[in-house]
């Protein structure tokens, strides 16, 4: 199985979800036109960016309108959609949550962050998720997991053990920690002989100025692709029998000591 997948990375407006819908709807449709990719993935909070004090008011309602949304574009433009995440409202609080749509239109995953970063005050306004990220597309596993989850590698071997071939990630991460993201990215495809498939926004809001440089990685660690610092859109083929070519020839899978640790 092979698929190109394409990251969207693009500025987003504070605190707007009606403008960064409209933005999203445009980006879409230039990127199929112009790559016809089999997957599209889009970043963290793209609707409302960390405008966090006013999720209240800017938030999804259940994430119904992002649904909607998202369905709608898969179907016209038949391609899979890893929906970056939105704030979804619900009785219980907020949640930043990931939605993947195949091309059929259907929702096959959803997923909140686990791991609220505390540094740019999400667990004062959001709920941390209780689902794993794991979905399937075309019949394969992959996992989503949101930004600061790349810090935790217990959380991504699980996806992996889980049956994860390809783990896509979403992010709103800032330029001041640019070579962390390079690092834990390239770290994480290595170790669990995955493809890595990262989107990251650009542009500053009030509080950082975010790195950009989405990266499609594959199981050896290689950087197929790579953003820049500006809005672009990041492309790679990605062929999902190398996954299974590199735990042969390093069968790190086999020789775990999972008792051990
Ligand atoms: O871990 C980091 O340095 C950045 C994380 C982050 O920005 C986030 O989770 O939103």
């Amino acid at each position: 199985m092979s698929w190109k997948v394409a990251c969207i990375q693009f500025d987003i407006t504070f605190g707007s979800p009606q403008e960064n819908v409209k933005k999203v709807e445009k980006l879409i449709m230039e990127t199929v036109q112009k790559y016809s990719p089999k997957i599209i993935v889009l970043p963290e909070l793209w609707t409302t960016g960390y405008d966090l004090t006013r999720l209240d008011e800017i938030g999804d309602n259940n994430g119904d309108t992002t649904k909607k949304t998202l369905q709608m574009l898969a179907k016209k433009h038949n391609v899979h959609i890893v929906g970056g995440s939105v704030a979804k409202n619900t009785s219980k609080g907020t949640y930043n949550t990931m939605y993947t749509v195949n091309d059929e239109g259907d929702i096959v995953g959803e997923y909140s962050k686990l791991h609220l970063f505390q540094l740019m005050y999400e667990h004062l306004y959001l709920q941390p998720g209780k689902n794993d990220g794991l979905f399937q597309l075309d019949g394969e596993t992959c996992a989503g997991v949101i930004c600061y989850d790349i810090r935790f590698p217990e959380w991504i071997r699980t996806h992996t053990t889980g049956g994860a071939k390809v783990v896509f990630v979403v992010a709103e991460w800032p330029l001041s920690r640019l070579e962390h993201w390079r690092a834990l990215l390239i770290a994480r495809a290595i170790e669990n002989q995955c493809y890595v498939v990262a989107a990251n926004r650009v542009g500053k809001d009030p509080n950082n100025v975010f790195a950009g440089h989405s990266m499609i990685i594959d199981p050896w660690g290689e950087v197929l692709a790579e953003g820049l610092e500006d809005e672009a859109i990041v492309v790679s083929d990605i062929d999902l029998e190398k996954v299974e070519k590199v735990r042969k020839q390093i069968p790190i899978f086999e020789d775990r000591k999972p008792s051990y640790y």
